[in-house]
């Protein structure tokens, strides 16, 4: 069975961060192992408290798994400080980590920072250089890039710069779009669209941890980057579609009813 490493912070109420990883990568056919780097107090609302695990015992839980069952793809959500960046970039150069996926997480749903303001420049130097796949989505691309974006032509301009910056492929979300919901492939020098509907449906929680950690078990699986993509656009879609209405405000996605039979395997 190939086998994925979500390294993230967990989220008591499911839908985001590694709990929302381990789902999507059980549904997606992939063996999920996990490296914690915070405990969240959250719910649909809000995030109340964060704890953080020492760098120390983030390097344990990552050497524990790459010592014993070596992941055939890792994703990498919300990391708030400078040291645990360092600890992650240290162990996957150590380890010759493959297919990693990068969600540049910082600020949740509900509008709470998750990564502290001088941990950005961390992140850009030490991780992203060292990703197979960016995913920001159209904030998180304007502070990696300086760019304001306003329009597909300026999504263009700021994936292809994004992956000249970093040398590596970015996928720039397009959720925060008005209209439909369409993300943007750049990889080895060209730019692809991947087209979505906008799905009618307020609750979005977690819905880009779930669209990596779909990408990195498709990877995992052996799919191109591109297929890969194609397949979690599939699976994210088909999680909203699902309509789940849970909790008092943005609630989190059903993953149950994600792929509804579209893939056999
Ligand atoms: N209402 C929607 N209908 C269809 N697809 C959507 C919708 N909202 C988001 N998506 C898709 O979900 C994925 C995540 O995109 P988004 O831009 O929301 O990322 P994000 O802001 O990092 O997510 P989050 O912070 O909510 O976890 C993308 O593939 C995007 O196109
Ligand atoms: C632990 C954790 N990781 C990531 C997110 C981002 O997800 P969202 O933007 O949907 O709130 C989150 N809320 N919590």
């Amino acid at each position: 069975m190939r086998t994925a490493l979500s390294i993230a912070g967990s989220d008591s109420c499911g839908g985001a961060g590694i709990q929302a990883d381990i789902k999507t990568m059980t549904m997606n056919g992939v063996y999920a192992m996990t490296a914690v780097t915070a405990l969240t107090a959250q719910n649909t609302l809000g995030v109340r408290a964060i704890q953080e695990a020492t760098p120390e015992f983030l390097r344990q839980q990552l050497d524990a798994v790459f010592e014993d069952i070596f992941p055939d793809a890792v994703k990498i959500g919300m990391v708030a400080s400078s040291d645990l960046i360092r600890v992650i970039a240290d162990r996957l150069h150590c380890c010759k980590a493959m297919n990693i996926v990068v969600d540049p997480v910082m600020v949740s749903t509900s509008n709470a920072a998750l990564i502290k303001t001088d941990a950005v420049s961390t992140l850009t130097e030490e991780l992203l250089p060292l990703a197979t796949l960016i995913t920001p989505n159209i904030p998180e691309a304007q502070v990696l890039s300086g760019m304001e974006i306003h329009s597909s032509a300026d999504m263009e301009k700021a994936a292809e710069q994004l992956g000249k910056s970093y040398g590596c492929a970015v996928l720039l979300k397009g959720g925060h779009c008005v209209n439909d919901a369409n993300d943007l492939l750049y990889s080895n020098g060209t730019l692809r669209w991947f087209e979505g509907k906008r799905i009618d449906n307020p609750n979005t929680h977690g819905t880009g941890c779930t669209l990596s950690s779909a990408i990195a078990a498709n990877l995992a699986k052996g799919y191109t980057l591109e297929k890969s993509v194609e397949r979690a656009k599939d699976y994210i879609s088909g999680a909203l579609a699902a309509m789940l209405d849970l909790g008092k405000g943005s609630g989190p996605m059903n993953h149950a009813f994600a792929l509804n039979n579209k893939y056999s395997d």
